[in-house]
């Protein structure tokens, strides 16, 4: 192997370690941070996330209150326990756990949520705001991206980076932060023509399609970075990423591991903003 390792879990514990005397300053001012977590029915997956990001926050001195309901909890019920933690000066931040049943509409619920408690940054503020260059809660596994390429100590002025996928959580927003960070950003999908031809001129990758071996080492310039948000089961039930990293790891000069990169990350970074909600008030 001779691409570096960007190790997630321990850039997470750096940071959560930061994170949790920041929590313990606001706890011994009377102001513990506090996060409320909404699950909605039962897709095993999210029940995973969900009791990752609990644990999360009882190790970093975060108080959280875990809410479950069954799949067929009414959007009007889900919006009136909303409008409880809106109001709720114990609560600093609050994510409803995605995806939701179809028959609650998202976007509403999204909205919903308290501007100043969306620690998720999923809003339409809060997209407006990363828009405008505005502060603003940045939504979390993109912003962990930022700090894992950061670790690298690469500069991103005048590198060209790609974002494959062009999501609201995290493809458009990973381009609108690589661009504030002084890249030249390309941001390739489902109908790019030809994927490897714009991913072999880039310094930075970020693979974000929820399909495996999306990016292959064919498709890799020597030396580039590569950031992989994917998770997906092999046919053997492994958990991997988006990018063969098998092959790319000989040819990256660092990538990140699935599990163990971005995942961990992305709570942290929900740690992070919850504190700074919880700094704010
Ligand atoms: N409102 C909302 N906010 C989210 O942030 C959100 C969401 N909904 N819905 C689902 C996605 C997914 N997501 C992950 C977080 C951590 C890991 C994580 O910790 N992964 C570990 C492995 C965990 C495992 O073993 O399955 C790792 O990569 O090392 C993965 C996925 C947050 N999401």
């Amino acid at each position: 192997m001779s691409a570096q390792l960007i190790d997630g879990v321990a850039l997470s514990q750096k940071l959560r370690a930061e994170i949790a005397s920041r929590a313990a300053a606001l706890t011994a001012k009377g102001k513990q941070p506090g996060l409320a977590v909404i699950l909605v029915g039962d897709d095993p997956a999210s029940h995973v996330y969900v009791r990752n990001k609990v644990k999360a926050c009882e190790d970093a001195g975060i108080r959280s209150v875990k809410e479950q309901y069954p799949a067929d909890m009414t959007e009007q019920a889900l919006l009136e326990r909303i409008a409880t933690l809106n109001a709720d000066p114990s609560i600093h931040g609050i994510l409803v756990q995605m995806p939701l049943p179809k028959h609650i509409d998202s976007h509403k619920v999204i909205e919903a949520i308290a501007a100043t408690k969306d620690v998720d940054g999923y809003s339409v503020l809060s997209a407006g705001e990363l828009m405008a260059g505005l502060e603003g809660f940045l939504p979390c596994t993109p912003y962990g991206c930022m700090k894992l390429i950061e670790s690298t100590g690469v500069s991103l002025k005048g590198k060209h980076a790609v974002v494959i996928g062009r999501s609201n959580t995290v493809g458009k927003p990973m381009g609108l932060l690589l661009l504030q960070a002084n890249a030249t950003v390309t941001i390739c999908h489902s109908g790019t023509a030809d994927l490897g031809y714009h991913t072999r001129q880039a310094d930075i990758v970020v693979a974000a399609t929820g399909r495996r071996n999306t990016l292959t080492a064919d498709m890799v310039k020597p030396g580039a970075i590569v950031i992989d948000v994917g998770i997906n089961r092999d046919e053997n039930g492994k958990l991997c990423g988006d990018v063969d990293f098998a092959g790319i790891k000989e040819v990256a000069s660092h990538i990140t591991p699935v599990p163990g990169g971005v995942g961990p990350m992305t709570i942290t970074m929900l740690l992070m903003n919850t504190i700074e909600s919880a700094e704010r008030v």
